[in-house]
């Protein structure tokens, strides 16, 4: 323990103002001792703690002038601190079968639990001791799966701020898992680093936006490995390996890409009912008697994407190294009078990211996955999709209960290679909106 002597210009006590923290680091040095040689013009006060309690107010305004700084305090400085931390605990699995007309035992559909909060030691200049922090921190809990494969809400993080330069021994337990270098607050799914703000203006100012996006996708990318859990069956890349999928699913965050790879192959990604759930591609096999096709679950883009919204500049890099696309439309956006964006808008937008990003992006073979069939009202959504949407095919699609992939995996083996129709490119004309 350190036992530190607060030097505080009289006037602050004096008056009501109260002294900016910490005061000492910015005084003479000489004032934190007892001496009184050499003090120069300054006289300091000689009291210790227990006679500065008696120092009433009255009596300090009756102080001489020539006294600058009074010794008001013997502070604690905590300098060693023992810390007792846990992480939150996990949600549980759910146990679910979904039945539907066709399937009258059904499949079984219960998410996973979410995974708990963790306890995060953030070095910042705001602090300069442990004084502030509780002994016993526990990560928040987390949610419990539920049936629609919804897996549970993470735990929330408790972030505790330490002095920088601060070391950690480990007395008992376990060792942290992670060590991240920048804000934890970035691993917040819906606060992505380096998003940049959907105004107008940004376009007039293109050069601070390139000048951010530069700094935002090396964040993005430590940000999103910190943030992957990679399972036995689900494979990721990384830049600079070559030729990576046949077929890129591609798709607004929550269309159902990560639920329809699951049902395509063996591939077991991560289903969230939240938007960006998945941050990094994750590829499946889809396997026919003479061959396979590997297929990319890319992560979700939203409008902006190509001005590096939402990661979009990361994402859509990865949509470059596939040879078609299977561009995946939620059919039940916007129903029920709940906001988002109808299947034809979907594929307008996503069509035009991909050609801001790189004229030409999305001039490939291509069809249409028209998820979420079983969902109220998706049938006469369907029948307008195919009224406002020309040139591709169009498969309905349950992927929750997989329905509609045998179809959908013979018109992939088409695509994939360029047999008849299989060759059919989405264009913005071909797309009627309002
Ligand atoms: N009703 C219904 N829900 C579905 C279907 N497919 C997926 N969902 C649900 O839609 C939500 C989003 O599914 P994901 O597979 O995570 O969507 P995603 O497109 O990969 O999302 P991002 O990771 O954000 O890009 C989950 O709650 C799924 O259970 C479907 O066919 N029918």
């Amino acid at each position: 323990m350190t036992w530190l002597r607060r030097a505080v210009p009289l006037r602050y006590l004096t008056s009501n103002r109260r002294p900016q923290n910490p005061p000492w680091m910015t005084y003479p040095a000489a004032l934190y001792s007892d001496s009184t040689e050499k003090k120069g013009k300054v006289t300091p006060l000689q009291v210790n703690s227990s006679s500065f309690h008696f120092l009433s107010r009255q009596r300090l305004s009756l102080l001489p002038s020539s006294i600058d700084f009074v010794i008001v305090q013997e502070t604690r400085m905590r300098d060693r601190f023992t810390l007792y931390a846990r992480g939150g605990e996990g949600g549980s699995g759910c146990s679910s079968l979904r039945r539907s007309r066709t399937d009258r035992f059904g499949k079984p559909d219960g998410g996973n639990g979410g995974r708990g909060g963790d306890v995060i030691l953030e070095c910042t200049h705001a602090v300069w001791d442990f004084s502030g922090l509780q002994p016993h921190v526990k990560g928040g809990k987390a949610g419990h799966g539920t049936s629609k494969n919804r897996i549970g809400n993470r735990g929330e993080d408790k972030v505790l701020q330490v002095p920088i330069g601060t070391v950690i021994h480990l007395q008992e337990g376990e060792l942290p898992s992670q060590i991240q270098v920048g804000s934890p607050k970035s691993s917040d799914p819906w606060d992505l680093p380096g998003t940049l703000v959907d105004d107008p203006a940004s376009d007039e100012n293109s050069d601070v936006d390139q000048d951010s996006s530069v700094e935002s996708e090396s964040e993005a990318e430590s940000v999103a490995s910190a943030l992957h859990v990679g399972t036995e069956e689900e494979t990721d890349f990384e830049e600079g390996q070559v030729s990576i999928a046949d077929v890129g699913l591609v798709g607004m965050p929550n269309a159902g890409k990560s639920t329809l790879l699951g049902a395509l192959s063996r591939a077991k990604p991560r289903v969230g009912h939240y938007a960006f759930t998945t941050l990094r591609p994750n590829l499946g096999n889809v396997n026919y008697d003479d061959f396979s096709v590997t297929v990319a679950d890319i992560p979700g883009l939203i409008k902006g994407a190509h001005r590096n919204r939402g990661l979009g500049h990361n994402f859509l890099r990865h949509i470059e190294r596939t040879k078609v696309l299977a561009y995946v439309v939620d059919l039940a956006s916007g129903l029920d009078g709940c906001e988002g964006v109808t299947p034809w808008q979907q594929l307008r937008d996503l069509v035009m990211e991909l050609e801001y990003h790189e004229e030409g992006l999305s001039d490939r073979s291509s069809l249409i996955v028209a998820n979420k069939i079983d969902e109220d009202g998706a049938d006469e959504r369907l029948e307008e999709l195919e009224r406002r949407v020309r040139g591709v095919r169009i498969f309905p699609v349950c992927a929750v209960l997989e329905e509609g992939v045998d179809e959908l995996k013979n018109g992939l083996k088409m695509l994939v290679n360029g047999d008849g129709e299989g060759s059919e490119r989405l264009k913005l004309e071909n797309i009627s909106v309002d």
